[in-house]
Protein backbone atom coordinates (compact mmCIF):
# COMPACT_ATOMS: atom_id res chain seq x y z
CA UNK A 1 0.00 0.00 0.00
CA UNK A 2 1.50 3.46 -1.10
CA UNK A 3 0.52 6.16 1.32
CA UNK A 4 -0.24 9.22 -0.14
CA UNK A 5 -0.52 12.92 0.75
CA UNK A 6 -2.20 15.44 -2.11
CA UNK A 7 -1.50 18.59 -2.29
CA UNK A 8 -3.70 21.36 -3.98
CA UNK A 9 -6.63 18.45 -3.60
CA UNK A 10 -9.13 21.19 -4.43
CA UNK A 11 -8.11 22.00 -7.59
CA UNK A 12 -9.23 20.80 -11.05
CA UNK A 13 -6.01 18.37 -10.88
CA UNK A 14 -6.40 17.55 -7.43
CA UNK A 15 -10.26 16.79 -7.84
CA UNK A 16 -8.60 13.73 -10.82
CA UNK A 17 -6.02 13.06 -8.51
CA UNK A 18 -8.39 12.30 -5.78
CA UNK A 19 -10.49 10.06 -8.09
CA UNK A 20 -7.36 7.94 -9.65
CA UNK A 21 -5.98 7.64 -5.98
CA UNK A 22 -9.75 6.00 -4.99
CA UNK A 23 -9.56 3.57 -8.04
CA UNK A 24 -6.10 2.06 -7.37
CA UNK A 25 -6.58 -0.53 -4.65
CA UNK A 26 -3.04 0.14 -4.10
CA UNK A 27 -3.39 3.52 -3.13
CA UNK A 28 -4.50 4.99 0.14
CA UNK A 29 -4.78 8.59 0.47
CA UNK A 30 -4.11 9.90 4.19
CA UNK A 31 -3.75 13.30 3.89
CA UNK A 32 -4.58 16.21 1.52
CA UNK A 33 -3.08 20.31 1.74
CA UNK A 34 -4.57 23.30 0.62
CA UNK A 35 -4.19 26.40 2.41
CA UNK A 36 -7.78 27.38 1.72
CA UNK A 37 -9.42 24.21 3.29
CA UNK A 38 -11.65 24.82 5.89
CA UNK A 39 -13.88 22.03 5.92
CA UNK A 40 -13.66 18.29 7.31
CA UNK A 41 -12.66 15.50 5.31
CA UNK A 42 -16.58 14.33 5.34
CA UNK A 43 -17.71 17.92 4.22
CA UNK A 44 -15.08 17.03 1.03
CA UNK A 45 -16.32 13.98 0.29
CA UNK A 46 -13.42 12.21 1.65
CA UNK A 47 -13.06 9.16 4.30
CA UNK A 48 -13.10 10.31 7.61
CA UNK A 49 -9.66 8.93 8.17
CA UNK A 50 -7.78 11.60 5.32
CA UNK A 51 -6.47 14.34 7.75
CA UNK A 52 -7.01 17.63 5.91
CA UNK A 53 -4.56 20.27 6.36
CA UNK A 54 -4.50 24.28 5.05
CA UNK A 55 -1.03 24.92 6.70
CA UNK A 56 2.02 23.34 5.50
CA UNK A 57 4.11 23.58 8.65
CA UNK A 58 1.47 21.81 10.63
CA UNK A 59 1.82 18.83 8.39
CA UNK A 60 2.70 15.74 10.27
CA UNK A 61 1.10 13.08 8.18
CA UNK A 62 2.55 9.53 8.00
CA UNK A 63 2.58 9.23 3.95
CA UNK A 64 5.04 7.83 1.64
CA UNK A 65 4.12 10.10 -1.59
CA UNK A 66 3.14 13.73 -2.02
CA UNK A 67 1.33 14.58 -4.98
CA UNK A 68 1.84 18.23 -6.08
CA UNK A 69 -0.76 19.88 -7.69
CA UNK A 70 -0.85 23.57 -6.40
CA UNK A 71 0.76 26.68 -7.91
CA UNK A 72 4.28 28.37 -9.50
CA UNK A 73 4.43 30.44 -5.99
CA UNK A 74 4.01 27.61 -3.71
CA UNK A 75 5.87 24.54 -5.34
CA UNK A 76 9.64 25.39 -4.41
CA UNK A 77 9.04 25.51 -0.92
CA UNK A 78 6.11 22.55 -0.97
CA UNK A 79 8.61 20.11 -2.80
CA UNK A 80 11.98 21.77 -0.04
CA UNK A 81 8.85 21.10 2.83
CA UNK A 82 8.49 17.12 1.12
CA UNK A 83 11.71 16.07 0.87
CA UNK A 84 12.99 17.80 4.45
CA UNK A 85 10.39 15.43 6.25
CA UNK A 86 10.98 12.35 3.84
CA UNK A 87 7.87 12.26 1.92
CA UNK A 88 8.96 11.58 -1.87
CA UNK A 89 7.76 14.06 -4.04
CA UNK A 90 5.67 13.39 -7.05
CA UNK A 91 5.46 17.41 -8.41
CA UNK A 92 3.23 17.99 -11.06
CA UNK A 93 2.97 21.72 -10.25
CA UNK A 94 5.31 23.99 -12.92
CA UNK A 95 6.98 26.96 -12.61
CA UNK A 96 10.40 26.14 -10.57
CA UNK A 97 13.39 28.00 -12.02
CA UNK A 98 16.52 26.02 -12.83
CA UNK A 99 18.30 27.45 -9.90
CA UNK A 100 15.12 26.19 -7.23
CA UNK A 101 15.66 22.54 -9.44
CA UNK A 102 18.86 22.49 -8.94
CA UNK A 103 18.77 23.46 -4.95
CA UNK A 104 15.93 20.63 -4.41
CA UNK A 105 17.78 17.81 -6.72
CA UNK A 106 20.63 18.59 -4.56
CA UNK A 107 18.77 18.23 -1.03
CA UNK A 108 17.55 15.00 -1.93
CA UNK A 109 20.66 13.38 -2.67
CA UNK A 110 21.80 14.60 0.23
CA UNK A 111 18.75 13.31 2.28
CA UNK A 112 19.09 10.14 -0.40
CA UNK A 113 15.21 10.66 -1.19
CA UNK A 114 13.79 9.17 -5.00
CA UNK A 115 11.27 11.71 -6.91
CA UNK A 116 10.29 13.13 -9.30
CA UNK A 117 9.39 16.71 -10.97
CA UNK A 118 6.53 15.67 -14.29
CA UNK A 119 6.37 19.09 -16.19
CA UNK A 120 3.99 17.04 -18.11
CA UNK A 121 1.96 13.31 -17.21
CA UNK A 122 0.63 12.72 -20.58
CA UNK A 123 1.95 10.67 -22.79
CA UNK A 124 1.31 12.47 -25.73
CA UNK A 125 2.95 15.43 -24.36
CA UNK A 126 6.25 13.29 -23.23
CA UNK A 127 6.61 11.71 -26.65
CA UNK A 128 6.03 15.13 -28.04
CA UNK A 129 8.69 16.17 -26.09
CA UNK A 130 11.17 12.92 -27.47
CA UNK A 131 9.73 13.67 -30.86
CA UNK A 132 10.53 17.23 -31.36
CA UNK A 133 14.55 16.60 -29.37
CA UNK A 134 15.01 13.94 -32.74
CA UNK A 135 13.58 16.20 -35.15
CA UNK A 136 15.77 19.20 -33.87
CA UNK A 137 18.99 17.54 -35.01
CA UNK A 138 17.68 17.58 -38.56
CA UNK A 139 15.57 20.74 -38.35
CA UNK A 140 17.61 23.51 -36.58
CA UNK A 141 14.66 26.14 -37.47
CA UNK A 142 12.06 25.86 -35.05
CA UNK A 143 9.17 27.42 -32.63
CA UNK A 144 6.99 26.74 -30.19
CA UNK A 145 3.40 27.10 -29.66
CA UNK A 146 1.60 26.24 -26.55
CA UNK A 147 -2.41 26.55 -25.98
CA UNK A 148 -3.91 26.13 -22.27
CA UNK A 149 -7.27 27.50 -20.89
CA UNK A 150 -7.70 31.08 -19.19
CA UNK A 151 -6.74 30.00 -15.81
CA UNK A 152 -3.36 28.75 -16.34
CA UNK A 153 -1.08 30.57 -14.31
CA UNK A 154 2.10 30.55 -16.01
CA UNK A 155 3.59 31.63 -19.06
CA UNK A 156 4.97 29.70 -20.73
CA UNK A 157 3.68 26.52 -19.81
CA UNK A 158 6.19 24.27 -18.02
CA UNK A 159 5.71 21.87 -21.13
CA UNK A 160 6.97 24.47 -23.36
CA UNK A 161 9.95 25.13 -21.47
CA UNK A 162 11.10 21.26 -21.11
CA UNK A 163 10.55 21.23 -24.75
CA UNK A 164 12.77 24.27 -25.98
CA UNK A 165 15.57 22.65 -23.33
CA UNK A 166 15.34 19.32 -24.87
CA UNK A 167 15.82 20.95 -28.42
CA UNK A 168 18.58 23.35 -27.43
CA UNK A 169 20.67 20.06 -25.67
CA UNK A 170 20.43 19.08 -29.63
CA UNK A 171 19.84 22.06 -31.71
CA UNK A 172 22.85 23.08 -33.62
CA UNK A 173 24.08 26.79 -33.01
CA UNK A 174 22.05 28.45 -35.10
CA UNK A 175 20.52 32.29 -35.78
CA UNK A 176 16.84 32.15 -36.81
CA UNK A 177 14.97 35.12 -38.66
CA UNK A 178 15.84 38.87 -37.43
CA UNK A 179 12.36 40.71 -37.65
CA UNK A 180 11.84 43.64 -36.36
CA UNK A 181 9.02 43.43 -33.57
CA UNK A 182 6.81 46.78 -34.72
CA UNK A 183 4.47 44.98 -31.76
CA UNK A 184 6.29 44.22 -28.51
CA UNK A 185 6.03 40.62 -27.61
CA UNK A 186 4.87 39.67 -30.71
CA UNK A 187 7.59 37.51 -32.06
CA UNK A 188 6.81 35.18 -28.54
CA UNK A 189 9.52 34.48 -25.57
CA UNK A 190 12.62 33.38 -26.41
CA UNK A 191 14.55 30.86 -24.77
CA UNK A 192 17.91 30.44 -26.48
CA UNK A 193 17.03 31.48 -29.68
CA UNK A 194 13.55 29.13 -30.07
CA UNK A 195 10.48 31.30 -30.02
CA UNK A 196 7.74 30.06 -27.35
CA UNK A 197 3.92 31.23 -28.61
CA UNK A 198 1.30 31.29 -25.46
CA UNK A 199 -2.26 31.43 -26.54
CA UNK A 200 -4.87 31.21 -23.73
CA UNK A 201 -8.41 30.60 -24.65
CA UNK A 202 -11.65 29.33 -22.90
CA UNK A 203 -12.47 26.16 -24.19
CA UNK A 204 -8.87 24.62 -24.62
CA UNK A 205 -7.11 22.15 -21.49
CA UNK A 206 -3.56 21.79 -22.62
CA UNK A 207 -1.95 21.59 -26.43
CA UNK A 208 1.26 21.94 -27.87
CA UNK A 209 2.73 22.26 -31.60
CA UNK A 210 6.08 22.42 -32.68
CA UNK A 211 6.99 23.85 -36.09
CA UNK A 212 9.84 23.16 -37.76
CA UNK A 213 10.76 24.80 -40.90
CA UNK A 214 13.10 23.54 -43.96
CA UNK A 215 13.77 24.76 -47.46
CA UNK A 216 10.80 23.62 -48.68
CA UNK A 217 9.54 21.52 -46.57
CA UNK A 218 8.07 21.66 -42.73
CA UNK A 219 7.07 19.51 -40.18
CA UNK A 220 4.71 19.72 -37.24
CA UNK A 221 4.21 18.12 -34.11
CA UNK A 222 0.78 18.27 -31.87
CA UNK A 223 -0.18 17.09 -28.96
CA UNK A 224 -3.53 17.67 -27.24
CA UNK A 225 -4.96 16.78 -23.63
CA UNK A 226 -8.79 16.89 -24.04
CA UNK A 227 -9.21 16.09 -20.22
CA UNK A 228 -7.04 16.44 -17.12
CA UNK A 229 -8.19 12.84 -16.76
CA UNK A 230 -5.74 11.97 -19.33
CA UNK A 231 -2.47 13.20 -17.36
CA UNK A 232 -3.91 10.33 -14.26
CA UNK A 233 -2.06 7.14 -15.64
CA UNK A 234 1.48 8.91 -15.71
CA UNK A 235 0.71 10.13 -12.01
CA UNK A 236 -0.07 6.41 -11.29
CA UNK A 237 3.16 5.26 -12.57
CA UNK A 238 5.10 7.82 -10.59
CA UNK A 239 3.78 7.62 -7.47
CA UNK A 240 4.15 3.56 -7.48
CA UNK A 241 7.63 3.97 -8.93
CA UNK A 242 9.11 6.99 -7.10
CA UNK A 243 10.80 4.80 -4.28
CA UNK A 244 13.05 3.21 -6.70
CA UNK A 245 14.70 6.61 -7.67
CA UNK A 246 17.72 7.38 -5.15
CA UNK A 247 17.05 11.26 -6.42
CA UNK A 248 14.64 13.93 -7.42
CA UNK A 249 14.57 13.73 -11.25
CA UNK A 250 12.87 15.71 -14.12
CA UNK A 251 10.66 14.19 -16.21
CA UNK A 252 8.27 10.98 -16.53
CA UNK A 253 10.26 9.49 -19.14
CA UNK A 254 12.57 8.75 -16.46
CA UNK A 255 9.98 6.09 -14.95
CA UNK A 256 8.83 4.86 -18.01
N1 LIG B 1 2.49 18.03 -14.83
C1 LIG B 1 1.29 17.90 -15.41
O1 LIG B 1 1.04 16.94 -16.17
C2 LIG B 1 0.25 18.92 -15.16
C3 LIG B 1 0.56 19.99 -14.40
N2 LIG B 1 -0.39 20.93 -14.11
C4 LIG B 1 0.04 21.98 -13.21
O2 LIG B 1 -0.52 21.70 -11.94
C5 LIG B 1 -0.74 22.93 -11.23
C6 LIG B 1 -2.17 22.97 -10.73
O3 LIG B 1 -3.06 23.06 -11.81
P1 LIG B 1 -4.65 23.14 -11.59
O4 LIG B 1 -5.11 21.99 -10.79
O5 LIG B 1 -5.24 23.37 -12.93
O6 LIG B 1 -4.77 24.48 -10.73
P2 LIG B 1 -5.96 24.95 -9.79
O7 LIG B 1 -5.87 26.44 -9.73
O8 LIG B 1 -7.25 24.34 -10.20
O9 LIG B 1 -5.59 24.35 -8.34
C7 LIG B 1 -4.55 24.87 -7.55
C8 LIG B 1 -4.55 24.25 -6.17
O10 LIG B 1 -3.46 24.83 -5.44
C9 LIG B 1 -3.94 25.28 -4.17
N3 LIG B 1 -3.17 26.46 -3.74
C10 LIG B 1 -3.42 27.78 -3.96
N4 LIG B 1 -2.47 28.55 -3.37
C11 LIG B 1 -1.62 27.69 -2.76
C12 LIG B 1 -0.46 27.88 -1.96
N5 LIG B 1 0.02 29.10 -1.69
N6 LIG B 1 0.15 26.77 -1.46
C13 LIG B 1 -0.32 25.52 -1.72
N7 LIG B 1 -1.43 25.29 -2.47
C14 LIG B 1 -2.05 26.36 -2.98
C15 LIG B 1 -5.40 25.65 -4.40
O11 LIG B 1 -6.09 25.66 -3.16
C16 LIG B 1 -5.82 24.50 -5.34
O12 LIG B 1 -6.12 23.37 -4.56
C17 LIG B 1 -0.35 24.04 -12.21
O13 LIG B 1 0.98 24.44 -11.98
C18 LIG B 1 -0.43 23.36 -13.57
O14 LIG B 1 0.42 23.95 -14.51
C19 LIG B 1 -1.64 20.85 -14.61
C20 LIG B 1 -2.00 19.82 -15.42
C21 LIG B 1 -1.08 18.76 -15.77
O1 LIG C 1 -1.83 24.27 -16.29
C1 LIG C 1 -2.11 23.27 -16.99
O2 LIG C 1 -3.27 23.00 -17.30
C2 LIG C 1 -1.03 22.41 -17.47
N1 LIG C 1 0.17 22.61 -17.01
C3 LIG C 1 1.34 21.89 -17.36
C4 LIG C 1 2.31 22.80 -18.09
O3 LIG C 1 2.47 23.96 -17.70
O4 LIG C 1 2.95 22.34 -19.04
C5 LIG C 1 1.03 20.60 -18.09
C6 LIG C 1 -0.11 20.72 -19.06
O5 LIG C 1 0.30 21.53 -20.11
C7 LIG C 1 -1.33 21.28 -18.38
Amino acid sequence: MVKILLAGFTGSMGQKAIKMIEDTPEFDLVAVYAPTADQSAAEYGLADSVAVFNDLNQIDADADVWIDFTIPDSVYKDTKFAIEHGYHPVIGTTGLTDDQEAELIALSKQKQLGGLIAPNFGLSAVLLMKFAKEAAQYFPDVEVIEMHHEDKKDAPSGTALSTAKMIDEVRPNHEQGDSKESMPGVRGGDYHGIRIHAVRLPGYIAHEQVLFGGAGEALTIRQDSFDRASFMQGVKVAVKNVKKLSELVVGLENLL
